[in-house]
């Protein structure tokens, strides 16, 4: 990082969140503790291995936000008028990210020995610091948020995954259970998925895994839940309904695959595929794993008994 000349821009100044509602004449007085400096593209302004000492306004340029590794996507970009650093720069710990400039940047830092200096000298300034913070604050519940909803989808379907039927199983057995309803679960497999992926290839059988998921979610309530078990295998649980509802649904599921003989998909039209279904409804105390357990062995007799059908 090199020292910059920078010619004093008090409007400049004034639009940085940091300034905001500071008034002229103090922000005369705290600039004289800011140093501008340059950055090169790609140049490491902050990282969680170097203690950090410094708040930096970002006034010309972009810089990324990358948590964990460098070789991650970055979360987040900061652009003119952003603070970096500012977490570090108050707890004197190492930075939680690393934060990067893409562009040629031109930052002012200021040296965590004049953070006193700026509290006594200007509260509105600690204000917009402490507002500042709380945008981190809300940004870092954002990524956990989101973080945490991609680690229960599956990427190629788009449909929910095991990780997230054990939570959801939780919370609708439980429901049933203290409403003394029903709930009935479908595992689904595809059938001879091996000779389609052998004779078609295995994006075209990636095409069929993800017409079967749509097809699937598109007749299911609300309150259903469908998840992508395995491979070619869905998992669908259907609280408030009996042994006897669950077979008519099911049905309707594996006649809805069995009428599309064939469907338009980017590598051209390739032929439909059908499913076979296990059924088993929820017994008192039922954990997850012995209601799979049935269901599994449903559909195990589905595949012998020839499959396309449903049993249970
Ligand atoms: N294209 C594709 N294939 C997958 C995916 N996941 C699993 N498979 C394939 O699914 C096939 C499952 O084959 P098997 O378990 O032998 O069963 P099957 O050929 O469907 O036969 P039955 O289930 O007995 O009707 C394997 O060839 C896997 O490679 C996937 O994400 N995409």
């Amino acid at each position: 990082m090199k020292n910059a000349h920078w010619q004093q821009d008090l409007q400049q100044i004034s639009r940085l969140r940091l300034f905001q509602n500071v008034a002229a004449s103090s922000i005369d007085q705290l600039l004289r503790e800011f140093r501008a400096c340059e950055l090169e593209t790609g140049e490491v302004l902050l990282s969680p291995f170097n203690r950090n000492q410094y708040l930096y306004l970002l006034l010309d340029g972009e810089l990324k936000v990358y948590l964990g590794s460098l070789e991650n996507q970055p979360v987040s970009t900061l652009l003119s008028g952003e603070c970096a650093g500012e977490i570090s720069f108050i707890d004197n710990d190492h930075p939680s990210a690393y934060v990067v400039a893409s562009q040629p940047s031109l930052v002012l830092r200021l040296h965590r020995e004049s953070l006193v200096k700026l509290f006594n000298q200007s509260p509105q300034l600690m204000q917009n610091l402490l507002e500042l913070l709380c945008d981190r604050v809300r940004q870092g519940n954002r990524i956990i948020l989101d973080s945490e909803q991609n680690a229960n989808v599956d990427t190629l379907t788009g449909c929910f995954n095991r990780r997230w039927l054990e939570h959801v199983f939780e919370r609708e057995s439980t429901r049933c259970a203290f409403n003394d309803q029903p709930l009935c679960m479908l595992m689904l497999d595809v059938d001879h998925f091996k000779p389609y992926n052998d004779q078609h290839g295995h994006l075209a059988g990636d095409y069929a895994l993800c017409l079967v998921a749509h097809t699937l979610r598109n007749q299911l309530r609300p309150k259903d839940s469908m998840a992508r078990y395995g491979g070619e295998e869905f998992v669908i649980l259907l609280p408030e309904i009996d042994e006897v509802e669950g077979r008519s649904i099911g049905e309707r599921l594996r006649q809805s695959l069995e009428q599309v003989s064939s469907f338009y998909s980017p590598v051209g039209v390739l032929p439909g595929v059908t499913v076979s279904i296990g059924l088993a409804q929820m017994q008192p105390k039922d954990s997850l794993e012995a209601l799979i357990a049935r269901a599994d062995s449903a559909l195990y007799s589905a595949k012998q008994q020839g499959r396309n059908r449903l049993v249970g």
